[in-house]
């Protein structure tokens, strides 16, 4: 294999539960070194893509490939080069925090003088060196997740997979995950992770895809796809009013574009100050105004016409 070569390669790629198709013949490609993203809504088939790049769940049709790879026949030796963190914790509860990353590297067969010296490691790295010894129990879920990510990493892995690295946590210990993973990032790992939260496409991703019901609805970087199906700014405005959209007509005229939400409106713009003021020189009163930069979650709007989270 190439260095030119993209270490994930999906042509096409289904999934299919019964009759119900879950990932809609996919293509992606995953190149050495760049952090990519699978964004979506609930159930658009992110963890089901997740779960054939991880070998644990064999694609229904199309191709795909991982390290030069097939899945469904090399299963055994592309898994020993992934890391996986998957959406729900799979620690051992039984085990302290050291012997959990002990015990998982035995499974790739590293010897235990290794495995000790690399739980040490990988402890000092996700800042639990202090917690080696506790058992797992105790631990806050961000520490948990954390401690997932250290045993992710335990094989020395070519590819990270994080399916929702950071769903239930609270926004303190996001932060520490977000950390650990852009310090990944810079050490050259590839990691492939699913979000369904803007914020973390856009500050993680190099490159990703927007996913929606099993397909993909647009890819690039998160500047370009906003630069594409945003504009600059927007502006929300909420009034105090059963039904948003008698104000919606008013406001037409003032951006490139208008989104009627049920609890808000979008108005797109090139600049935001410059729309609150005519906003406000129509003699309308919203009774909350925000103006703010153009997001992801703008993208998925446009493209889909519903929100990311609902
Ligand atoms: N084992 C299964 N059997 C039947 N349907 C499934 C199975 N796994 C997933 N699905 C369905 O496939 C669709 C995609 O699910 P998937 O978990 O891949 O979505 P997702 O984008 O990862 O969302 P989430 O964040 O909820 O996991 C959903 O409608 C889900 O109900």
């Amino acid at each position: 294999m190439t260095t030119a070569q993209p270490l994930i390669q999906a042509r096409g790629l289904v999934k299919r539960f019964g009759g119900f198709t879950a990932v809609d013949a996919i293509d992606v490609a995953v190149r050495a070194g760049e952090a990519f993203g699978f964004l979506g809504p609930n159930g658009a088939g992110k963890s089901s893509t997740m779960r054939m790049i991880g070998c644990v769940s064999p694609p229904s049709g199309g191709e795909l490939r991982i390290l030069g790879m097939d899945p469904v026949h090399d299963g055994p030796a592309i898994r020993a080069r992934l890391g996986v963190c998957p959406q729900l914790d799979t620690l051992d509860p039984e085990l302290t925090v050291r012997e959990n990353l002990i015990t998982y590297a035995r499974y790739f067969g590293i010897t235990r003088r290794v495995a000790r010296h690399r739980a040490a490691e990988l402890l000092d790295f996700v800042q639990l060196g202090e917690r080696a010894d506790s058992k797992v129990e105790p631990l806050s879920g961000g520490m948990k997740r954390r401690l997932t990510i250290a045993r992710a990493l335990v094989n020395e892995p070519d590819i990270v997979l994080l399916d929702e690295p950071t769903t239930g946590l609270d926004p303190q210990a996001r932060h520490l995950v977000w950390e650990r993973l852009f310090q990944l990032k810079q050490q050259g790992v590839t990691l492939v992770l699913t979000t369904h939260y803007m914020d973390e496409a856009e500050q993680l991703c190099d490159r990703l895809v927007v996913m929606d019901g099993g397909r993909i609805v647009a890819e690039g970087s998160p500047r370009v796809l906003i630069e594409q199906h945003s504009t600059r700014e927007v502006v929300e405005l909420r009034f105090a009013a059963e039904s948003q959209e008698p104000f919606a007509g008013k406001l037409e005229e003032l951006g490139e574009r208008i989104e009627v939400l049920p609890d808000r409106i979008l108005l797109y713009v090139p600049d935001g100050d410059a729309a609150v003021a005519e906003v406000t020189a129509l003699g309308l009163s919203p009774a909350n105004v925000l103006a703010r930069r153009s997001s992801l979650e703008d993208v998925f709007l446009h493209l889909t016409g519903r929100t990311l989270v609902d």
